[in-house]
């Protein structure tokens, strides 16, 4: 063909597989042309050549065929689908066909421990149900073949749960194709590739078959009934079908799950936290602090229970049970980890195995790890501590019977050093098949004979420095140094001649070479027919193969979450059903590894249920409230914590506001991504929520911000009743606590002694007094006279807010405050003890009082006319 026709065929083939890039076999290599020949070779570094034919140029980038899967890996991770083209032998000469798209959700052939997601999106119950919101989500890891499914009612909530599992590749359903806010948003928050998967695939029909092929009857399997559920599935499962090469066996089981057996962690709060990644990508995250695992498997488990803490005090009881089993017994633990240490990523290793990418040395892996299982069971089952923990489950949980029956056979078939190919022999044991022991013996007595020819040809015919060898063009031949060929006999027939030597073979070499190239090709082909049946037989268990994974993964993250505890003198919480929250000394997490920590106490009940913290800046307050939040989430997870002593009463939702430092990079207005994030949190917090906000109104003009500010305490006060932690510079804010009787005042403590600030770090009751931004700004060294200006600036306008306020004349009673009054949307004027202004007659006062305490919607009209009435009357008074 051509190099026109070739690039023809070439092109037409990556019509036809409508992928980014395509990787085209042509004999030994694999190539890209054209463009893609380019962005090949910019991503990975490929040689690009150009070439011309007919006078026409083209570039053109290739791969040898042995080494395509790393670089399919690389484009894929980097956001690429490549389409595979492999070629055939036919009668007629050869032929190509596209075998495979590869993308990113489908990726077998993983470089990170990561979980690798695919998720599909559907909107909408029912057939033409669109009055309500319902969205089908689901998450596959063909990879480890977990498989999760849930329905939400709002696309919030479809950005929460596609944050918790970041899926790299997303297939919206046809009803959310349209909906450009959500898929915006949610590529605004998840770096993932949007696919359109053939909407025949989201019918309900069709996705409910596909969901029955691979699980049978869904009703009775996996409870999954809901319509939107089914369709996301269906769909993923067809889409893995198409693209993940035969790895849809892993998927074998489909974990339905409700968004309310996790606490509600929007994506704002779950990037806040900083929970598996830092928002400015220095530091450390939470997960990099307190992982210990050393496993893959467990490292991808701790990162899953850190984005799904979970509401179900018996699961996280359980789990606190075992931790404190493993700090208890160093010894025993130790020795776990190290066992540990050997262990390979069984779930992924199911999954080569089923789509038949894994090699022998995959087998051997899998082997050895299952050779772990007893004797990590053995050592939790001899440990009284251990035994008598739910560790004893989790290590009896997965078919240990059956495990050592895979295990028998991979030990009784796999050779001990196996080559890299599977085609080559070298795989299987000596004594595993009968028939290949034949082989083996013959092709062995074959070698022998040649290794041991040029031993008897240098004695026979007295060459010294006969040697004999092997390559790929002369096959096997004798070689015979120049000086010494008068000694070669007649039967040696020349078949090269070299600078120094000459090189020979005879009959019978020729008749042995023949043996050997027969024996080999026997040889590879039962070896790899040998090997396959037991890699399919490992495949067959791949539910087993998840099921001891995922039980090793759970031992490695407890035992990691036990190691952190004992170092860093962690304790266990109580778990409470929904109710106060009781924290004595806790720390930060995070920040108490970097620094000398000052460890601080938090109490909320229902009636201690808003905390307005103030203080200077920098003195502690996002932290304090950070670390409550962290606490509480690592309780949920079922971790001990950095406390003294703590009595958690489970939330059902951790909600934050802080800064929105990235926003702001991506060009929209803080302010407005401060409102949006407030306006969740006010429609999403229940009673039993943590909200946390950070600074809320101070993206905006100061009375726009503080009314902001107010209205919104008021009503998670009022209306949600939330335990709520809120700091703020506004100290007008702290008034509220004389308003409504669940805020209290908090602040961080410093000592200022002549205008030396110290920040002590802990918190005591009541506001702070005064703003200390002007020793921040001397802190970080802003120019003295700027610094100098500051402070007279700041005292000025203290004076003058003061004096507009008292209407221009100072009433010299320094016990009074100004506070800005959202009722009036005014300043006004409170004695230090929070009362109101003393001036108000009583009789008003007592008037506005009930006035404020009534509840229209619980009075009859008939006993709302008497009390405005009795009002009129005593206001006429
Ligand atoms: N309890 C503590 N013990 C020791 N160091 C602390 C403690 N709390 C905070 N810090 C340190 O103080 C620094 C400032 O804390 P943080 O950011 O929480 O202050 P802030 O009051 O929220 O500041 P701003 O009002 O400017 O946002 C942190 O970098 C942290 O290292």
């Amino acid at each position: 063909m051509t190099a026109e026709g070739i690039v023809g065929e070439y092109l037409a083939l990556k019509r036809e597989s409508e992928a980014d890039l395509l990787a085209m076999q042509m004999g030994d290599f694999y190539e890209f042309f054209h463009e893609d020949a380019v962005t090949v070779g910019q991503e990975l570094d490929l040689k690009v050549s150009e070439r011309s034919s007919g006078g026409k140029t083209y570039k053109m980038a290739g791969v040898p065929v042995d080494d395509l899967t790393p670089y399919v890996s690389g484009l894929v991770e980097r956001g690429y689908r490549v389409a595979v083209a492999d070629q055939h032998e036919t009668e007629n000469g050869h032929e190509r066909s596209i075998t495979r798209v590869v993308t990113p959700g489908t990726l077998l052939e993983t470089t990170t421990e990561d979980a690798q997601y695919l998720a599909a999106i559907v909107e909408g119950g029912s057939e033409g149900r669109t009055d309500e919101d319902e969205y089908g989500l689901a998450f596959v890891d063909i990879t480890t073949g977990q498989f999760h499914v849930t329905t939400v009612s709002e696309a919030d909530s479809v950005l929460t749960e596609c944050y918790r599992f970041t899926p790299t590749e997303v297939l919206p359903g046809p009803d959310v194709r349209g909906n450009d806010r959500l898929l915006e948003r949610l590529h605004e928050r998840v770096e993932t590739n949007s696919t359109l998967h053939a909407t025949a695939a989201f019918e309900p029909g069709r996705a409910r078959h596909t969901v029955r092929e691979q699980f049978g009857e869904i009703e009775a399997s996996v409870g999954l009934e809901n319509e939107a559920a089914i369709r996301a599935a269906g769909a993923s499962l067809s889409y893995i079908e198409e693209t993940g090469m035969g790895a849809l066996a892993a998927v074998t089981r489909l974990q339905r799950y409700q968004a309310d057996d996790h606490v509600e962690l929007d994506a704002t709060t779950q990037r806040n936290l900083e929970l598996a990644e830092t928002m400015t990508g220095s530091g450390k995250s939470l997960f990099e602090t307190i992982d210990h695992t050393v496993t893959s498997a467990g490292g991808r488990l701790l990162k899953e229970w850190l984005t799904r803490p979970r509401r179900s005090r018996g699961e996280l009881e359980r789990r606190q049970a075992c931790i404190a089993a493993l700090c208890e017994t160093a010894m025993v633990r130790e020795e776990l980890r190290e066992l540990l240490e050997n262990v390979s990523d069984l779930e992924r290793l199911a999954s080569r195995s089923v789509s038949g990418s894994a090699d022998a040395h995959d087998l051997l892996r899998m082997r050895d790890t299952l050779a772990l299982l007893p004797q990590v069971g053995e050592r939790i089952e001899r440990t009284n501590r251990l035994a008598g923990s739910p560790l004893s489950d989790i290590i009896t949980r997965p078919d240990r019977t059956a495990a050592a029956d895979l295990h028998a056979a991979l030990e009784d078939a796999l050779a001990e050093d196996p080559p890299q190919t599977l085609t080559q022999g070298g795989l299987i044991r000596k004594g595993f098949d009968d028939e290949l022991d034949a082989l083996i013996e013959e092709h062995e007595g074959a070698t022998e004979w040649i290794e041991t020819l040029a031993e008897r040809e240098q004695n026979r015919h007295n060459i010294g420095r006969l040697t004999v060898d092997r390559n790929k063009t002369d096959g096997y031949y004798i070689q015979v140094p120049k000086s010494e060929t008068a000694n070669v006999p007649e039967e040696y027939e020349g078949i090269k001649t070299l600078k120094n030597s000459q090189r020979y073979v005879t009959d019978d070499l020729r008749e042995h070479e023949r043996d050997i190239l027969r024996l080999e090709e026997q040889r590879g082909e039962l070896e790899y027919e040998l090997f396959e049946e037991l890699r399919t037989q490992a495949a067959e268990q791949a539910s087993l193969l998840q099921d001891v994974g995922r039980a090793l993964a759970e031992l490695d993250t407890l035992m990691g979450l036990a190691v952190h505890a004992v170092r860093h003198d962690w304790t266990q919480p109580t778990l409470t059903a929904p109710g106060p929250i009781d924290i004595e000394t806790g720390r930060h997490p995070v920040v108490e590894t970097q620094t000398e920590f000052v460890p601080n106490d938090l109490s909320m009940t229902e009636d201690w249920r808003f905390l307005v913290v103030t203080g200077p800046n920098m003195s502690g307050k996002s932290t304090y409230m950070r670390q409550t939040a962290l606490i509480v989430l690592l309780a949920q997870i079922g971790s001990f914590i950095p406390a003294h002593s703590a009595t958690i009463g489970l939330v059902d939702g951790i909600y934050t506001r802080v800064g929105a430092l990235d926003e702001l990079a991506q060009g929209r207005s803080t302010f407005m991504v401060e409102m949006q994030e407030l306006s969740n949190i006010l429609h999403s917090a229940t009673e039993d929520s943590l909200v946390i906000l950070d600074e809320v109104g101070r993206g905006t003009a100061t009375y726009d911000g503080i009314s902001i500010a107010w209205a919104a305490t008021e009503y998670l006060h009022n209306q949600i009743k939330s335990k709520t932690l809120f700091a703020t510079h506004y100290h007008e804010l702290t008034d509220l606590a004389d308003r409504l009787p669940g805020v209290h005042n908090v602040h961080m403590a410093a000592e200022d002694r002549d205008g030396d600030v110290t920040f002590l770090w802990t918190i005591d009751d009541g506001p702070a007094d005064r703003s200390y931004g002007v020793h921040v700004a001397e802190l970080a060294s802003v120019p003295e006279p700027v610094v100098d200006r500051a402070r007279t600036v700041l005292r000025r306008l203290r004076e003058d807010k003061a004096i507009n306020v008292r209407g221009g004349e100072s009433t010299g009673d320094d016990t009074q405050q100004v506070v800005f009054d959202l009722g009036s949307g005014q300043f006004r004027r409170t004695s230090a003890d929070g009362g109101d202004d003393a001036s108000l007659d009583p009789d008003k006062k007592a008037v506005l009082e009930a006035l404020e305490d009534i509840n229209v919607n619980e009075e009859s009209p008939v006993d709302l006319m008497g009390k405005v009435k009795h009002w009129q009357e005593q206001l006429e008074e």
